[in-house]
């Protein structure tokens, strides 16, 4: 596939260009700060940059007739509906975490969540020093899995690709449900395998767990 990538130049962005560069994909978009490379027209665009940047990677999609994947976290309710309107006229997919494991979590507390109600729970979310946005978007789709305010505790603090935690606790008991990223790379596969699956995609609007779906049934 031809690719576009916003934030070729961070963490997210190389590992990305140089695994889909492997896979035998063509990157034809390179966007970062200040930065622009064109040489051809993307069929999806990949963004693991900022929220600033929503505003001209929606105009890069519209422009190009582009899919979108978007891991980048920090976005607002009106990023949300931004996206969503974009999704009249493109595929997107959206996720806070582009990690199989995180994904099956979330399913598991859907499906188990009314069994917790009267437990007590917190979210652990620990991240590498220089992550910028507190909590982490991975610790709000858990929030959102469990459908209550949940108390979140977060720390920024040496490499750590992504570590996130969820406790239950009742007088008697206690439930430690943990996820651990072991390397970034994960997120990369992650958004590979969801780029590939949403190639052929016309419109709409999906998440992650669209990908793996078939695997949960
Ligand atoms: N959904 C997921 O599975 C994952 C999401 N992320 C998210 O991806 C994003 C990037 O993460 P990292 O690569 O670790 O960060 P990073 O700081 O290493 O890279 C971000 C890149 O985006 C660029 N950038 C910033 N503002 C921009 C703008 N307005 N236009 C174009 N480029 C801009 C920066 O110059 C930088 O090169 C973060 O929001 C992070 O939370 C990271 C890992 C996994
Ligand atoms: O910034 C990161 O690094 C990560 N961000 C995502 C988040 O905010 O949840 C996903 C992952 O944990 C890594």
């Amino acid at each position: 596939m031809k690719y576009g990538v916003i934030g070729y130049k961070g963490k997210m962005g190389r590992l990305i260009t140089k695994l889909f560069n492997e896979k035998g994909h063509t990157s034809v978009l390179y966007v970062d700060k200040n930065s622009i490379k064109q040489t051809d027209i993307p069929e999806i665009i990949i963004d693991f940059s900022s929220k600033d940047a929503l505003p001209h990677t929606i105009e890069l999609c519209i422009k190009n007739s582009a899919n979108l994947v978007i891991g980048t976290t920090g976005l607002s309710n009106e990023d949300i509906s931004s996206l969503k309107d974009l999704s009249k006229k493109v595929a997107i997919l959206q996720s806070y975490n582009f990690s199989f494991g995180i994904n099956i979590i979330v399913e598991i507390l859907e499906k188990f969540k009314t069994l917790f109600s009267d437990w007590d729970c917190e979210i652990f979310e620990i991240h590498h020093s220089e992550k910028k946005d507190k909590p982490s978007g991975t610790a709000f789709m858990l929030e959102k899995a469990i459908n209550r305010k949940i108390n979140i505790t977060s720390a920024r603090i040496g490499g750590i690709p992504g570590d996130h935690t969820i406790l239950f606790a009742n007088q008697g008991e206690l439930i430690s449900i943990s996820h651990r990223a072991i390397s970034r790379e994960v997120f990369a596969l992650g958004a590979l395998k969801a780029s590939e699956w949403l190639l052929s995609k016309k419109k709409g609007y999906y998440t992650f767990k669209d990908v793996i779906k078939e695997g949960l049934k």
